[in-house]
């Protein structure tokens, strides 16, 4: 579970983050929408310990986070825009060193088999990800935050620069992680993809939480309006 407390951010005299108040639940999606500079990177970096907050408190499963400590990063997967592999190693591989590194070893065939859970064919296992598209890397990324066992998974713009069928996989995928008790956080300028994917959807502006609704509530059309109106 992931809680923010009155979490702010602040620069000088403005703020990226003001008294955010919000909770992300076993099991749910919640999508956050927002302008250019609203505070969703902001949002996630906090949680992820990246930077510290100016006040209020950011929690992963009850526990506050504290940049530089490990207490609440090993709970979390974070999935950027543009996930960060090494190029000349391969899928497996990959997958194999930042298992490692999150304290996880498994055999070949359950590296595989993680892979493949992910919708990265098996002929690709093997291959360097330098020739890899986006939307495999991103795969893969799915794949660690899955090796990892991570109860929060955090992500911003995922989907950004994926073809229509990429995305709709990653949000198949993105799903089924939701439907396992993750708890996930995602920051997306794509209106409809939040709809679709979400449970949450939230919509901020200018570092505040100004709307917050359930996915159910709303179409794709109607949400379009509201963010349109806000912004
Ligand atoms: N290091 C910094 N120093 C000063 N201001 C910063 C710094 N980092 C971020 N900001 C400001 O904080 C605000 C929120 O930025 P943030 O990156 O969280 O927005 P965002 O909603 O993720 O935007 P985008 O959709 O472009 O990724 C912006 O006004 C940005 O200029």
């Amino acid at each position: 579970m992931l809680q923010a407390i009155s979490l702010s951010k602040q620069y000088q005299s403005s703020y990226a983050l003001k008294e955010l108040n919000l909770q992300v639940n076993a099991g749910e999606i919640c999508c956050l929408l927002g302008q250019n500079g609203a505070g969703k990177t902001t949002t996630i970096n906090l949680f992820l310990g990246f930077m510290a907050p100016t006040s209020g408190k950011a929690l992963i499963n009850g526990q506050e986070v504290v940049p530089g400590a490990a207490a609440t990063r090993k709970h979390v997967a974070y999935i950027p825009e543009v996930v960060m592999l090494y190029g000349h190693l391969t899928a497996i591989d990959n997958l194999d060193y930042f298992s490692r590194l999150a304290g996880f070893r498994y055999d070949t065939i359950r590296l595989s088999e993680l892979l493949a859970q992910c919708g990265l064919h098996p002929d690709k296992h093997r291959q360097p990800l330098k020739g890899f598209s986006k939307g495999m890397r991103q795969k893969v990324g799915i794949a660690i935050a899955l090796a990892k066992n991570a109860a929060v998974i955090l992500m911003d713009e995922p989907t950004s620069g994926l073809d229509p069928r990429a995305t709709d996989e990653f949000t198949g995928l993105v799903k089924e992680l939701g439907q396992q008790g993750k708890a996930i956080l995602m920051a997306t300028h794509d209106i409809f993809n939040a709809v679709n994917i979400g449970t949450h959807i939230g919509i901020m502006k200018q570092g505040q939480l100004v709307h917050t609704m359930q996915a159910g509530d709303i179409n794709a059309n109607d949400l379009q309006q509201l963010y349109l109106q806000t912004i």
